[in-house]
């Protein structure tokens, strides 16, 4: 059957078990859910579950459920990267081949000299670091001498971290303006800059929500340009504008955490539209996944599951509901970067009588193919349509 409109929810980071080429990350055996699972006292997903969430991959203490509510699988990522812009383009039918620059020795000199010299202030840094750890080792120098913190990871992104009180929020946005500016150059080609303003005093910094990302524009049409241009809704809740650097997107929302995300996606499925929401839901990933705390990771999922419940019956007859993340994150791994996963992939209407197994698809990209197909907009270069699967 065809839907009028598409829910689409990725969970960042929330990976289900390693993909074959996860050496090659050095991610053998990563596994978030799983590992949650395991790791988390009493936790459970009880929601999901029902959906078919266990019957994806074993699940400590989640026993797969005879009949799952929805369509299940997992999806296999194609593309050489396991960062979010990789996941999310590949999701809307392109193949990243070349991964993207990092910088795990820092950005050059002859970058941060010019970089310099165009804000009119220092840099502290420019090396690789968890975001809250430099905040605890620089934040205070930044505060006595105004210099602004760089740093990456082992994504491709040049973070700029600055105290609210510090350097005002419009003038960290110019400078990330700068940044991005030069960072585009063919020769750096860093995929985001992320304002990463902070609050507080030395020992108990805080970041706050006016964190901002200045991405790189996919290199080629995604789906969503295909609804765009066909005069269909596409709109992007959360960092999901960021991620496309607003390209094929009617209408950007942008929320506070993950909780006010699912309130975002509830509102558009009382609207009137037809085409797609697509919802990013970052805490798992920049809360709990990068932090390696899996208590708070499992916590939120939970959050998360007990609103689930709320969708499926916001839902309307022509609604389809998909489910699933951009990459893994496994809080009980090594380092504090992202793993090399499959993803879960939950499909759910509710003209449809019982849950199939979509099995391992071989590509993010089915996931847009599907919406390409539903639409009747030009498919994808990758993925398979599901649709008549469903
Ligand atoms: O450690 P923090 O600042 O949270 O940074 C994380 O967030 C970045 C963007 O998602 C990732 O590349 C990772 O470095
Ligand atoms: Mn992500
Ligand atoms: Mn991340």
């Amino acid at each position: 059957m065809r839907f009028s409109r598409v829910f689409l929810i990725v969970m960042d980071s929330v990976g289900i078990g390693e993909l074959p080429d996860a050496p090659r990350f050095r991610d053998e055996g990563a596994h978030t859910l799983g590992h949650i699972a395991q790791r988390v006292e009493g936790f459970r997903m009880p929601n999901l579950e029902k959906l078919g969430l266990a019957n994806i991959a074993p699940l400590h203490n989640m026993p797969a459920v005879a009949n799952p509510q929805a369509h299940y699988g997992k999806m296999q990522e194609i593309s050489m990267g396991k960062d979010t812009t990789t996941g999310h383009w590949e999701i809307m039918g392109l193949h990243v081949a070349v991964p993207f620059n990092t910088y795990p020795d820092g950005f050059p000199a002859e970058l941060i000299a010019e970089f310099e010299e165009r804000i009119g202030r220092k840099v502290l840094g420019n090396k690789v670091a968890s975001g809250t750890d430099i905040l605890d080792e620089l934040g205070e120098e930044h505060m006595e001498t105004g210099n602004v913190i760089v740093y990456t990871s082992a994504d491709s992104v040049f973070q700029i971290a600055a105290h609210e009180e510090v350097i005002p929020l419009e003038e960290l946005y110019r400078i990330c303006e700068v940044a991005r500016e030069l960072t585009l150059r063919d020769e750096y080609a860093v995929t985001r800059v992320i304002a990463r303003p902070f609050v507080g005093k030395p020992g108990s910094f805080t970041r706050t929500s006016n964190r901002h990302d200045y991405s790189v524009k996919p290199f080629a049409p995604t789906v969503m340009n295909r609804l765009q241009d066909a005069g269909l809704a596409s709109i992007a809740i959360g960092k999901i504008s960021d991620i496309y650097a607003d390209e094929g997107v009617t209408r950007a929302i942008r929320t506070k955490d993950n909780m006010d995300g699912v309130d975002q996606m509830l509102a558009t499925m009382k609207e009137e539209f037809t085409g797609l929401s697509f919802v990013n839901l970052v805490d798992f990933d920049a809360k709990y996944g990068h932090r390696r705390d899996p208590q708070g990771y499992g916590q939120a999922l939970m959050e998360f599951d007990a609103r689930v419940p709320e969708l499926l019956s916001a839902l309307q007859e022509n609604d389809l509901l998909i489910i699933t993340a951009d990459h893994g994150n496994d809080p009980t791994h090594h380092g504090t970067d992202h793993t090399r996963e499959y993803v879960p992939l939950l499909v759910y209407h509710k003209q449809m009588d019982a849950g199939s197994d979509l099995g391992i698809r071989q590509t993010f990209a089915d996931v847009g193919a599907t919406i390409a197909d539903n639409f009747g907009v030009e498919a994808p270069a990758i993925g398979e349509s599901f649709l008549k699967k469903i």
